[in-house]
């Protein structure tokens, strides 16, 4: 039904072209069963059995003749009109849909599987309502046209007509459950294959790095299996119902021109008559079979519409904006986590009773073993996961009584390795500030140190940078992020090992830049070179999700702790004597 609820939610801009088709259907119908009545005055006046003028019956043929192309033209444009943007309207619903919807929901999903759902719904829902209007309305009319005409030539005629309609009606939505539940689970299999190859293409890298192609193929091979088994299971229990109902039709064709020769030999029955019910029992059963067919493919639309719509639905949304949320007045940028228990869904604890403040203004680093907690503690600032307990307070305000939009409006991140999209280096550099000019986009450009290498290219900003941004460097992107946090200039400020990917030398170059950007901000740097955090006013070590040391460079050092620890292993490793001495 949820499909039904959402077409009747979505329509409402297109009504007139669908209440259009469903008129020009009706026509349609009224012209297609006219018609034998025609053709039956027709036969009757030219045989002699009943009087009439041959031209007045003419005049009414070419009368429904005319009707019958324009209604038909009618019917295309309104076809035309509505599809289109229907379909823009489907994929526009879903993307503001998915927007809502946690990160870990994005996480979890395979973007070619998600993408296959929503292209299911944007190329079948038009065709369902199509099918909904036109053979579903065009049969029922013509069932009741036809009975009708029927009964005018003989009672037990239209009683037999309406008892096989019946059966077969009754047949077809007995067989309906079924074979919906076969194309959803049809459906369902299809988006897993098209999900996995979208990953695979997404990661030919990995692929051809180690030689994978016959490990993938093997994953393929298995998904293979479930998707043949289901595909002929769906397959063969629709060749057999429509062999049974084949095998019903021809009895039942069989039977009325038994039953029209007996009439016709008893003379109850005109040469006109014999026409006119054969030909309507041409019509139903060729439109009876049509429509069984039909029926197939609408159930296999409804089963791919069903489980895309069913994307709408999930119940993973669990922190979508409080109804009576505001915008988050960032006035200072006070960060406060208070008594924050934060678990991943089924795995253990990582934050339990977590309380610090960040205070306006302050430069933190947050340092320790991979996988401390320190990507999680700036995702939940974010709010790309709800805490299991407690509260992040910014300025006086938990962050989930603030809008989602607000909160990260006042946030600019610099990723560890930043995803761009396929679009030219300007506009993906002015995601940081839509209404930012191509000056300022230049200007912040340059402090990132991305307009050297920009200006080389042969297109220069307007250059496109490939999937994701795989036509740059590492370096490259992490540069272009910069840039979107210099035009973005928000009052807090997250690098989550932001330089990583430079040279030495040009990291030393974007660090003043970094450091003009973070004056008069909170920011927060996660960084493994811990010279990098040496003018932080402050750093947090985080060790398996608890932060066991918190205190300046100096400080810690003399701590003799974990911070220590790392510090001499990184200055032993890699770094040289002069930044031990600058230490
Ligand atoms: N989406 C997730 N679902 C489940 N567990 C996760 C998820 N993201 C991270 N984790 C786990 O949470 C723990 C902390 O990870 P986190 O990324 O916060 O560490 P980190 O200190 O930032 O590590 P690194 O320095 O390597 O970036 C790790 O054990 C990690 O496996």
């Amino acid at each position: 039904m949820r499909v039904l609820k959402f077409i009747i939610a979505n329509i409402g801009p297109y009504k007139k072209y669908v209440v259009g088709i469903f008129l020009a259907m009706c026509l349609i119908t009224v012209d297609n069963t006219l018609k034998p009545l025609l053709v039956k005055l027709f036969i009757d006046i030219v045989s002699g059995a009943e009087q009439g003028n041959l031209w007045v019956v003419f005049t009414f043929y070419a009368l429904l003749q005319f009707m019958l192309v324009s209604v038909w033209t009618m019917s295309d444009y309104c076809i035309t009109k509505y599809t289109a943007k229907f379909r823009l309207n489907v994929a526009e619903h879903f993307m503001t849909k998915l927007y809502e919807y946690p990160y870990s929901f994005f996480q979890n999903q395979l973007s070619g599987s998600l993408t296959s759902k929503i292209n299911d719904a944007f190329q079948h829902l038009p065709h369902l309502i199509f099918t909904i209007i036109n053979p579903f309305m065009y049969f029922i009319l013509l069932i009741l046209i036809s009975l009708g005409l029927l009964a005018s030539v003989a009672p037990i005629f239209a009683l037999s007509m309406g008892a096989w309609v019946f059966l077969f009606f009754v047949i077809t939505m007995v067989s309906m459950k079924k074979s919906m539940r076969l194309n959803k689970e049809y459906a369902e299999e299809k988006s897993k294959i098209i999900g996995l190859a979208a990953d695979y293409l997404g990661n030919m890298m990995s692929v051809k790095l180690f030689a994978a192609r016959t490990f993938e193929q093997g994953r393929f091979s298995k998904l293979q299996k479930p998707f043949v088994d289901i595909a002929e299971k769906g397959g063969f229990y629709h060749t057999w119902l429509y062999g049974f109902l084949g095998m019903l039709t021809s009895l039942y064709a069989l039977f009325f021109l038994a039953a029209l020769i007996f009439g016709y030999q008893k003379g109850v029955v005109t040469p006109g008559d014999f026409a006119l019910v054969i030909m309507i029992n041409f019509n139903i059963i060729n439109t009876l079979f049509q429509l069984s067919h039909m029926l197939r493919d609408f159930i296999a639309n409804w089963g791919a519409v069903d489980q895309a719509i069913a994307l709408l639905e999930t119940s993973e949304i669990t922190h979508s904006d409080k109804t009576n949320a505001t915008a988050l007045n960032c006035r200072q940028g006070k960060i406060a986590f208070d008594q924050v228990k934060f678990h991943y869904k089924g795995t253990e604890p990582l934050f339990e009773n977590k309380s610090i403040e960040i205070n306006a203004g302050q430069k933190v680093g947050l340092v320790g073993y991979s996988g401390g907690g320190k990507s999680t503690f700036v995702n939940l600032i974010l709010r790309l996961y709800d805490v299991t307990d407690g509260a992040i307070v910014i300025d006086g305000q938990d962050i989930r009584d603030v809008t989602q939009d607000s909160l990260r409006e006042n946030i600019a991140m610099i990723p560890q390795d930043p995803s761009l999209f396929h679009r030219s280096l300007m506009e993906n550099i002015r995601y940081g500030r839509a209404d930012s000019t191509d000056e300022e986009v230049i200007e912040a450009a340059k402090k990132a140190h991305a307009h050297e290498f920009i200006s080389t290219l042969p297109q220069g900003y307007d250059s496109l940078v490939g999937e994701r941004g795989v036509k740059l460097s590492g370096g490259q992107r992490q540069r272009i992020a910069i840039a979107r946090a210099i035009l973005k200039n928000a009052p807090i400020l997250i690098l989550d090992e932001a330089t990583s990917q430079l040279d030495s030398v040009t990291e030393s170059l974007i660090q003043e830049s970094l450091w003009e950007l973070m004056q008069n901000k909170t920011t927060i740097v996660i960084a493994h070179r811990l010279s990098t955090l040496l003018h932080m006013d402050r750093i947090l070590v985080f060790d398996k999700g608890k932060i066991n040391e918190d205190g300046t460079h100096s400080e810690l050092l003399s701590k003799a702790g974990l911070y220590k620890h790392l510090w001499d292993a990184q200055v032993g490793g890699f770094l040289g004597d002069e930044k031990t001495e600058e230490a």
